[in-house]
This record gives structure tokens, C-alpha cells and sequence, in this order.
């Protein structure tokens, strides 16, 4: 299921990393204890009673020129209209009602999207005061937060959770595969989804399917449905802000959402990026099954051990995502392409994949009985039941005696282990333990 998208608009200095921070705050720490995600992040995950949701902060980006912080709010605002799915529109209780505020307002007004606002540094009860100025704006109640002291952030997120659009079903029926190209401008994703249409035998569907503003591009090859996911973001072309980080990866984070398949696209020429790994990570994170498509591989100098060092090198560059499949192609040759759509459907596969429980418990206590867990303080953790709870990701549910005793590094040999018993090859894998109540 999609998860939905929240974006923090403001003027600068009202606090929106800070309250952002605090939005994903645990989530992080679980996050940061796997290598390879960086501590810069630009988006995270929230959740609220059991409603989830992905959090941008807009701020930071800046283009140069006159007017440079008034353009560069407005952009932002401009973004998230268009991309989040709830905005939370921030201003300062502490500097009072600006401007800018009333500027960013203007464009929010003609958002077809909720908006939240939120009027962050009250940071204590005398402050409470200094909200009612900014009902005139016009986006009802506003909710005092602070982000320094992480006062009313759950009433910030009950609102946000509140106001959420329900997401529509989508409408491609299960037997299509949702693949989409996400990547740094210039790595050459609307060439790869040319080239892919304009293979041999691809056959595409006259009619476009439309969700919201985004254009998708729907084909079948050899009796397989596919639909390209957002193919229509990549053509719009032009803006200043198309270069800026937080833009590409907020355009990527819709089509992820909606996507079985992402391939994560890399110039082979240019090699990797801090860039490519915040997309990635956004992949990785939504529980999709992600291929690493290196593209322009016709103007690499290669000789036979060229395509070993460069999935070497990716290897090293993500790796929370050693599960996916490296395939090397030249969208302007077609060289090597036809090997993609295969993988494609490999992975789809294996993302979708549910393992009996008996074999499940099988490698289980074969991993148990290899390598048992480490004991913490005296106390040992008991496995005593795996099952396979849901698909896309796989996401397998242990029984255990303790679920505190369960260790990153326990939880990746179990991954490990598992991988190497049924593959899910290209999926990531989701591990959860839960104590085994004296009934069950
Ligand atoms: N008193 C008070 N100060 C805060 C609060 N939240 C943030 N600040 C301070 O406000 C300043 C700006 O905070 P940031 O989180 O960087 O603001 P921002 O909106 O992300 O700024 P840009 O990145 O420039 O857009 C920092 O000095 C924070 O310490 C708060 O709740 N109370
Ligand atoms: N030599 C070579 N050039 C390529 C290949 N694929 C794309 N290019 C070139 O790379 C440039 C960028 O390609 P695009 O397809 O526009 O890249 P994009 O990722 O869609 O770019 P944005 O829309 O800016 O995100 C163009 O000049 C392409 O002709 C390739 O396989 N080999």
C-alpha cells in the first residue's frame, strides 16, 4: 500500500528541521544503526496510532538571484503542493506573523490538499497566547508546537493523521508489474523508458493510465503486463529547482510509493553519488524490490573485469541493499537491455513470494542450531516460532522468548540464513519479533 507524504513548508528559521527531527526521532535510530544510510537525512518516517506516513522537510533549498529566500519558499511550497499528500505549514510563534508567511499562505491557498498549520516555539504555556494571530491565515486551528522542547508534536501528528486522504485503490490489477526509473537527473531515465517501449516485441497500451497528474505508460511483453510508473514527471523539464536533491528525491518518492519494482538508475560513467544512496534508501525503506540499473555502459572503457568492479563498487556504496540484482545496459545502444525486463520480473516474483511455515521453521532452527544467539546479561533469546506474515516485502513474524534480546547482528545472520534457503532475491526482507504470550 502506498504510504502517504507529508511535507514541512516554511520560511527559514521557523524550526523544521528541528520538528522534523523530532517527527521520525526513534524511527531514525533504528535506521541509523544500518550502515550505508546517512546521517543527512531528507526524508523520514512518522506514524501515528498506527498510520504511517513519509515526512519531507522542504527547507534548504535555495536558488540563487535576487529574491533568492522568497524564491526559494515559494519553490518549496510550489513542490509540495504537488508531490505531498498533507501539508504542514509551519511559522514562529517566537518572530510573530511575516511576510513570508503570509506569502507561502498564498500559494497553499490553492492547494487541493489539506494543510496543517503548525506555529512551532511555544515553548511554554505564555507563549499559548501568541498562535491566535495566525487564524488569519485561514487554515482553521492553528496547533502550538515546539519542536526544541517536543511539545504537542502528537497533537501536530493526530492532525496530520486526521487530514490524510484515504489512498485510492490503484487500478492495475495484480498480474501488472509497477516498475519505476528513479535516479539523479541526467542518468538517463526517460532514454531507458524509451528504449524499454521500443523494444522488440513490447507492446504499448494506446490508453495512458492516469492517477492524479501522473501519466503512466502501460505495455506487455511476451504475455506480461507492466506499467511504467510516473513516466510523465521525468518530462517535465526546464525548472530551476529540477537539479536541487530534495526535489528528485521527492519527485522519486511518489513513484516509489506506487511501484512493485524500482530501478534504481546510475550513470556507469559518472559512478556513484551521496545522491544515489538517499533514493535508494527511500526504496529500500518502502519495502520495494529494487534492481541497480547501471546505464550508459556503451561509453564506459571496459575491459573483462569492469562489470565486477562496478557491482563491487555498489556493493560497498549500499549496503543495506546487497539483495539487488545489478544489470549493466546502454538505453542509446540497447545494448544488453533485453536482459532487464527478465530481471524485472524475477524480482516481482520474489517480492510477492510467501514461504511455507514448516520450511520457514526449518531454516530457523537450523540457524539456531548452527549459530545460537548470544546470551545478554544471562538471558538467552528462545526462537520458538517463524511465520511469513505478509508478501511485497516478505515480512516474516519470529515467537520469541524476549524480544529485547534480539540484536541487529542476530536479526542479519537470521536474514542471511533465510536468504540463502529461498533467495528473495531483489526484495528486501522485513523481521519482526514478538513475545510469545504463555497461551499461544
Ligand atoms: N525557542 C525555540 N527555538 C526553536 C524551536 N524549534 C527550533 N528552534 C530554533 O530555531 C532555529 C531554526 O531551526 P531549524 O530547525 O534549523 O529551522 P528551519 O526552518 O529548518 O530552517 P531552514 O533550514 O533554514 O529552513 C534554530 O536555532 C533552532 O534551535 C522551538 O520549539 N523553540
Ligand atoms: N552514451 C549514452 N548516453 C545516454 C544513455 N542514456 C542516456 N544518455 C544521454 O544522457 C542524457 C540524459 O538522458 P535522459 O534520458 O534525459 O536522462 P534523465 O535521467 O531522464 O534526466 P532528467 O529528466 O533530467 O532526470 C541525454 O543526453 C541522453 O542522450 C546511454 O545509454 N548512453
Amino acid at each position: 500500500m502506498a504510504r502517504p507524504i507529508v511535507a514541512i513548508v516554511g520560511r527559514p528559521n521557523v524550526g523544521k528541521s528541528t520538528v522534523f527531527n523530532r517527527i521520525i526521532g526513534d524511527r531514525l535510530a533504528i535506521v541509523e544503526d544500518k550502515p550505508g544510510i546517512t546521517r543527512d537525512r531528507i526524508y523520514g518516517v512518522g506514524e501515528w496510532m498506527g498510520t504511517s506516513f513519509s515526512v519531507i522537510d522542504t527547507g534548504g533549498i535555495e536558488i540563487d538571484g535576487q529574491d533568492q529566500m522568497l524564491r526559494s519558499i515559494r519553490m518549496q511550497a510550489e513542490l509540495a503542493i504537488e508531490e505531498a499528500d498533507a501539508i504542514v505549514f509551519m511559522v514562529d510563534a517566537k518572530a510573530g506573523m511575516t511576510g513570508s508567511d503570509t506569502e507561502v499562505a498564498q500559494i497553499l491557498y490553492r492547494a487541493q490538499k489539506p494543510v496543517i498549520l503548525a506555529v512551532n516555539k511555544v515553548d511554554n504555556l505564555k507563549r499559548q497566547d501568541d498562535i491566535y494571530e495566525f487564524y488569519s491565515l485561514g487554515f482553521g486551528d492553528p496547533i502550538g508546537i515546539s519542536g526544541a522542547h517536543g511539545i504537542g508534536i502528537g497533537d501536530l501528528l493526530e492532525a496530520v493523521a486526521q487530514k490524510l486522504p484515504v489512498k485510492e485503490d490503484e487500478e492495475y490489477g495484480e498480474d501488472t508489474i509497477r516498475v519505476a526509473l528513479i535516479g539523479r537527473p541526467n542518468v538517463g531515465k526517460s532514454s531507458l523508458v524509451n528504449a524499454i517501449l521500443g523494444e522488440e516485441r513490447v507492446i504499448v497500451s494506446d490508453q495512458a493510465g492516469t492517477t492524479r497528474d501522473a501519466i503512466d505508460t502501460p505495455f506487455e511483453k511476451d504475455g506480461q503486463k507492466f506499467v511504467l510508473i510516473d513516466t510523465a514527471g521525468m518530462r517535465k523539464r526546464g525548472k530551476v529547482y529540477e537539479t536541487t536533491e530534495k526535489y528528485s528525491v521527492m519527485r522519486a518518492m511518489h513513484a516509489i510509493e506506487r511501484a512493485d519494482v524500482v530501478l534504481v538508475v546510475i550513470n556507469g560513467e559518472e559512478g556513484i553519488i551521496e545522491q544515489d544512496k538517499h533514493i535508494a534508501g527511500y526504496a529500500h525503506e518502502a519495502g520495494k524490490a529494487s534492481i541497480f540499473v547501471v546505464n550508459k555502459w556503451d561509453i564506459v572503457d571496459k575491459d573483462d573485469k569492469t562489470m565486477q568492479q562496478f557491482t563491487q563498487k555498489i556493493r560497498d556504496h549500499f549496503l543495506f541493499m546487497t539483495y539487488a540484482p545489478v544489470v549493466f545496459v546502454s538505453a542509446k545502444t540497447k545494448q544488453r537491455l533485453h536482459k532487464l525486463l527478465p530481471v524485472v520480473v524475477e524480482v516481482s516474483e520474489q517480492h510477492a513470494m510467501r514461504v511455507q511455515t514448516h520450511l520457514l521453521n526449518d531454516v530457523v532452527s537450523d540457524a539456531v542450531a548452527f549459530n545460537p544467539p548470544p546470551t545478554d546479561k544471562g538471558k538467552r533469546l528462545k526462537i520458538n516460532y517463524a511465520t511469513q506474515v505478509s508478501v511485497k516485502p516478505p515480512t516474516i513474524l519470529l515467537f520469541v522468548n524476549d524480544p529485547e534480546l534480539m540484536h541487529f547482528s542476530y536479526e542479519r545472520y537470521l536474514e542471511n540464513r533465510i536468504r540463502a534457503a529461498f533467495r528473495f532475491e531483489g526484495t528486501p526482507i522485513r523481521l519482526f519479533t514478538r513475545k510469545k504470550s504463555d497461551d499461544e
